[in-house]
């Protein structure tokens, strides 16, 4: 009897992820979820179905989005301006309000409706139920380059993980169910705060001790300034990067994330493509793996 060569080659595309399926079983993988990736409803429904298959191979995905286009397109509507400092939103209380609409409300259970449209069970949360994600204001300041003074910004209700209760999620993880989480927090005043996306996945990752940080965009990976995909860094190599500029605008909070995340124990964090379907499959189960694979 002869084997039809394309159920051959699924054969052999098993055989190449079994010692990865052992290596992973039980570890928790912190997956980031880009508002730009989010566009496309076919990329949406294998990124769902990939969340689902890993959670039914006994891997704890969690998953963080974001939403910044989403966000934008909401306060643009409402004719309230936007700026951006260094990738993050300077968010007055109006804004707060709509980012906490936007991604809490309509992205999370879009995202929880794709998951569960897949086979799965997903539960949506931010980091305000059952004040999971402790925020403090973001502090940042800017050099002048006409005096050269450093000058304190003032980005708002901008916020960074402080505390993160990982019990909240390893209870929804132990049920059985995959935890999609918005990126707000709760302040100890009590306030909203916007928390950028990939800082939150990375909290995340570090809370829970997870195994894999992806952090999906819109880009190959990081890229150097020929627009070469970069496939392996180190903190020193980002240093790098960062100081001559090759890093700008939304990659440098990720970058950051990446770096925060393996020195907090993580073993590895990796940028990927979200535009091209099931990238984190090809970059958990094959050889070859796929995007910049940042490590310590
Ligand atoms: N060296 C770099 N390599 C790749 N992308 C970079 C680099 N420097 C800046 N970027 C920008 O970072 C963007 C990704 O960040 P962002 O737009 O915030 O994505 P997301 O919405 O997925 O979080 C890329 O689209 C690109 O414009
Ligand atoms: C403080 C800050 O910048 N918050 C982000 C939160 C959403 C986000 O990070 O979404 P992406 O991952 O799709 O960019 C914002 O307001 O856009």
């Amino acid at each position: 009897m002869s084997i039809d060569p394309i159920n051959l080659a699924k054969a052999e595309t098993l055989t190449e992820a079994l010692p990865y399926l052992q290596r992973y079983a039980g570890k928790t993988f912190v997956v980031k979820y880009g508002g730009h990736a989010m566009g496309d409803a076919a990329l949406a429904r294998d990124f769902a179905s990939d969340v689902v298959l890993l959670k039914a191979v006994g891997i704890n995905p969690v998953v963080v989005h974001g939403g910044g286009p989403q966000i934008g397109a909401m306060l643009k509507k409402l004719g309230v301006e936007s700026e951006f400092v260094d990738g993050l939103r300077v968010t007055d209380a109006e804004t707060a309000k709509v980012a906490e609409m936007v991604l809490s409300g309509a992205i999370n259970k879009e995202l929880v409706g794709w998951i569960n449209a897949a086979g799965g069970r997903a539960l949506g949360i931010s980091g305000k139920d059952g004040g999971f994600v402790t925020a403090t204001k973001v502090q940042r300041t800017q050099k002048d380059p006409d005096s050269n003074i450093e000058r304190n910004i003032d980005l708002g209700f901008v916020g960074e993980p402080e505390k993160v209760d990982r019990s909240v999620i390893d209870t929804i993880s132990g049920a059985g169910m995959i935890p999609v989480i918005a990126p707000i927090g709760v302040g100890e005043d009590g306030h909203t705060y916007n928390i950028n996306a990939d800082t939150m996945a990375g909290a995340v990752a570090s809370a829970l001790g997870a195994s894999r940080l992806f952090l999906l965009t819109d880009v190959a990976g990081v890229l150097n300034k020929a627009g070469d995909l970069l496939t392996d860094l180190d903190p020193e190599a980002i240093a790098a990067l960062q100081a001559d500029g090759t890093i700008s605008g939304g990659m440098i909070p990720k970058i950051e994330t990446c770096v925060n995340a393996v020195e907090a124990g993580v073993d590895a964090a990796v940028i990927l493509d979200g535009r091209a379907s099931h990238a984190m499959l090809i970059e958990m189960f094959t050889d070859k793996g796929a995007g910049t694979l940042i490590h310590k």
